[in-house]
């Protein structure tokens, strides 16, 4: 018979931040597999005077608080922050009683140092009425991450959110430009830029499923966040409306319902651009609905048709654009970019399809020579 779970407060310290610890409400049987966090293999680009190079915190209007916004031109794939977080909270935990409860979030505050607690609790709280500041605080900011855990733990103990000071001061659209990932060994995330931003331009990024339809992320965010959302894409005219949330349906399922690299590959039954005619129709999709953090498995797919199909000039222009998208977010498959460019060869499948199709355009030439100086020809039957 499982026990129910015990939780403790714990503190990271980190070597790159010595004084910018996280402390963390966290089961002890999770407790145990923390990692001792690692530098993270980049930092925030600073200018000279030690001020974040791409953006700045400042009012986002008397509706929205305080939000992020670039202080100069951001390319594609740039990395704007890297943070570690304040507090981890868990989604699930069952106290036995309101007053245990205050106190857990009210200590969680308190192991972190002054200066730490006291901008954590300015930061936004939508749910004044239902739990205490720290917990309303924890629960408006709190973005999912991944612990280490024990194999055996159950699913919903697994679930753990975090609330970075600078990062959770992005406010949300459902066409965001920038996204941040997490990484466990350096207890950090990074965030970076989905789509060239213009100076001065709001930062933003999502708190919903985006591909869902506009009533149902409005119906979402004004539950979970306190907010009715009035971006671009949810205040568009009625008909406007329903093509946008038909194109992101659509985009949700297309690589279950379209044809994908995998199938096509090795199937000279279909056309060389069947993938490719495929792949830029979504990310045309893509762009018109400001969904970029979708396109890297398309552009992917993109690079190895151009692989397969041998076709260099294509494939180095696509497969630069793949190592710029991955740079922040997958640095693994960047490597493999990298390794890619260096020499196209080592593609899985390199001009494949060509060198088939060339076969089969000599073998039909041939087939045709022959057949046009074989003797039987001469002396078919009909001639006499
Ligand atoms: C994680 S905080 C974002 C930072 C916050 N604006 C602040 O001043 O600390 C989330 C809160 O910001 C506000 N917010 C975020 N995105 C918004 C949007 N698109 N429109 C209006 N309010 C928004 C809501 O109050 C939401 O509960």
């Amino acid at each position: 018979m499982s026990s129910s779970p015990t939780f403790s407060i714990a503190t990271l310290h980190f070597d790159d931040a010595p004084s910018s610890p996280c402390a963390l409400l966290i089961d002890t049987r999770i407790a145990l597999h923390l990692p001792t966090p690692t530098r993270p293999s980049r930092t925030t680009p600073l200018t000279d005077n030690g001020t974040p190079l791409f953006f700045e915190i400042k009012s986002a209007g008397a509706h929205k608080g305080l939000g992020m916004f670039a202080t100069r031109a951001i390319p594609t794939g740039a990395l704007i922050l890297v943070e570690h977080p304040a507090i981890i909270t868990p989604a699930n935990v069952h106290f036995p009683s309101s007053e245990a409860r205050d106190e857990a979030y009210r200590a969680l505050f308190d192991a972190l140092p002054d200066h730490r607690s006291e901008e954590l609790r300015t930061m936004t709280n939508c749910r004044p009425e239902d739990v205490t500041h720290e917990e309303g605080i924890s629960r408006t900011n709190g973005t999912a991450v991944e612990l280490g855990h024990p194999d055996e733990i159950e699913v919903e103990a697994r679930e753990y959110g975090a609330v970075f000071l600078t990062i959770n001061r992005s406010n949300h659209s459902c066409g965001p430009n920038a996204a941040h990932k997490w990484d466990l060994a350096s207890f950090s995330s990074s965030l970076y830029a989905l789509r060239p931003i213009a100076p001065g331009e709001e930062i933003t990024m999502i708190y919903t499923d985006v591909t869902q339809p506009s009533t149902t992320r409005r119906a979402h965010l004004l539950s979970h966040y306190g907010f009715l959302c009035t971006c671009p894409f949810c205040t568009l005219p009625p008909t406007s409306q329903s093509a946008s949330d038909a194109a992101r349906f659509e985009l949700r399922e297309w690589r279950h319902t379209r044809p994908v690299y995998a199938g096509w590959a090795t199937d000279l039954c279909r056309a060389d651009s069947f993938v490719l005619d495929s792949h830029f129709a979504a990310l045309e999709l893509i762009r018109r609905e400001g969904l970029e953090g979708m396109e890297s498995a398309f552009v992917r797919e993109v690079c190895l048709c151009y692989a397969v199909l041998g076709e260099e000039g294509e494939f180095r222009e696509w497969a630069g654009r793949l190592e710029g998208l991955s740079e922040v977010r997958d640095p693994g498959m960047a490597k493999e970019v990298r390794g890619w460019l260096g020499d196209v060869k080592s593609v899985p499948k390199w001009g494949w399809r060509k060198k088939k199709r060339m076969q089969m355009t000599r073998k039909k030439k041939q087939h045709e020579e022959e057949e046009e100086e074989d003797p039987a020809d001469y002396f078919s039957p009909l001639m006499f």
